[in-house]
């Protein structure tokens, strides 16, 4: 049986991830579920799956968690020391790091470092620090299995316990991107879209930070960085690739010209099946492709001129350090910023590019340096905002 904690439970991932759990009471139990400020969610899913432990974030809304699970025999706990808690305690094997941005960060550290199972799915948190998450997994012992569905994609196309990509015959990682809603708009069509416009995304239901990057290509530059942690892949063998209907999921190139694929219906629930049971596979409740219902498959280059972010990612990611870090954090602003209308949708990108050149660059050695770059970043990126 393995136990999990579910970090980000009220979620987009939370949901899919606990729509397998139920699928598969014999294999899979949640024992924590964790939260940030949707006590009603939060109690509603822990009266359901009856885990041990129950986390809201927001030390405001212990009160209100506890009258609600009062007499269900589930542990409350508050605040940020609970969440790591919910992620590193002996009640789970597994967690599932589905904390939406750099709130992230430190139950991710905190769950690799406890030698847990770490399903990715907070790409933000290898973005920030890539280095001290593989130091944490490395000292832990524990492994770490992708979520987001390109990198669980690339996983499931790569040899397993390869010793490194040269050595596995890689010659190319390619990241396909839907394009967002905005694919194939101009600059000046961008300047008036709508939080609305930008969280309609074509293919996938996700929550609205990850919906807007996806309209910015953000999220694919931050999928780049990601697969540069994730698989030891110097940026020059990143390659994205913009497809449209979202079925191929990523690609993997070898050096005999052999091109490896996962395919298959969006629907997360797919890649967080395959990362509970690996190396087992176990049915995740999506439908069958039918591939002569798709019919074609359309692909085409990025157009980085209009969506500068993806250009911007690839920039942070060359110059190496905390640059990640700051490119995240002024995103991160950005994009609250926008979804609050106190910025239109082209300020995240100017924001970003001005913030990279303010913010020097340092070694993320440790996770102090990497909490002040994030911390400097977001001042600068604030400022930045209310001056545009
Ligand atoms: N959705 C998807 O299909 C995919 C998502 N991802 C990544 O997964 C992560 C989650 O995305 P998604 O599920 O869409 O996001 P959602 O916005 O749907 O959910 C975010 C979750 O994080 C919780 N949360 C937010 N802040 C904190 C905090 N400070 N402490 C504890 N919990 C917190 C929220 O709690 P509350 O409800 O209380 O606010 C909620 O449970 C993101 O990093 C995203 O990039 C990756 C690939 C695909
Ligand atoms: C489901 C998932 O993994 C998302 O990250 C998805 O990839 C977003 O789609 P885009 O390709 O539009 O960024
Ligand atoms: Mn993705």
């Amino acid at each position: 049986m393995r136990r999990l904690a579910i970090l980000g439970a009220t979620g987009s991932i939370g949901a899919s991830t606990l729509d397998v759990v139920a699928r598969h009471p014999d294999r899979f139990q949640a024992t924590a579920l964790a939260a940030h400020r949707n006590v009603d969610a939060l109690a509603q899913l822990c009266l359901r799956f009856r885990p041990q432990l129950a986390v809201i974030a927001d030390p405001a809304c212990e009160a209100a968690l506890r009258e609600r699970l009062a007499g269900s025999g589930c542990r409350v706990a508050a605040g940020p020391q609970a969440v790591l808690e919910a992620a590193a305690g002996s009640h789970c094997d597994t967690v599932v790091a589905a904390i939406v941005g750099a709130a992230g960060l430190e139950s991710t550290l905190a769950a690799a470092r406890a030698g847990k199972r770490l399903l990715l799915a907070n790409k933000e948190a290898i973005v920030m620090a890539g280095r001290l998450l593989a130091k944490a997994l490395e000292d832990g012992g524990g492994e770490l299995l992708p979520l987001d569905s390109e990198h669980n994609a690339i996983f499931q196309c790569l040899p397993p316990r390869h010793a490194n990509l040269a050595a596995a015959g890689v010659r190319r990682i390619l990241l396909t991107a839907s394009g967002g809603p905005f694919r194939g708009r101009t600059s000046a069509e961008l300047a008036g879209v709508t939080p609305e416009q930008a969280c309609a995304h074509p293919n996938w239901s996700m929550g609205r930070k990850i919906s807007v990057d996806s309209a910015t290509l953000m999220n694919k530059g931050l999928e780049v960085i990601e697969a540069h942690h994730l698989f030891d892949a110097a940026a020059e063998r990143i390659e994205v690739v913009v497809h449209p209907q979202s079925i191929v999921h990523s690609l993997v190139e070898y050096v005999d010209g052999s091109v490896l694929a996962q395919l298959g219906n969006p629907d997360m629930r797919t890649a967080i099946a395959y990362a509970l049971a690996w190396p087992e596979r176990v049915e995740a409740g999506v439908a069958a492709l039918d591939l002569l219902k798709v019919a074609r498959l359309d692909f085409e280059a990025p157009d980085l001129a209009t969506f500068r972010c993806l250009a911007l990612a690839y920039e942070a990611l060359r110059a190496g350090g905390t640059a990640t870090t700051v490119l995240n954090a002024a995103n991160e602003e950005a994009v609250a910023a926008f979804l609050e209308r106190r910025l239109p949708f082209p300020g995240i990108a100017q924001t970003i590019d001005r913030c990279l050149n303010a913010v020097d660059s340092q070694p993320a050695t440790d996770l102090d340096v990497v909490l002040d770059a994030d911390l400097t970043a977001r001042r600068e990126a604030q400022r930045i905002i209310a001056s545009l």
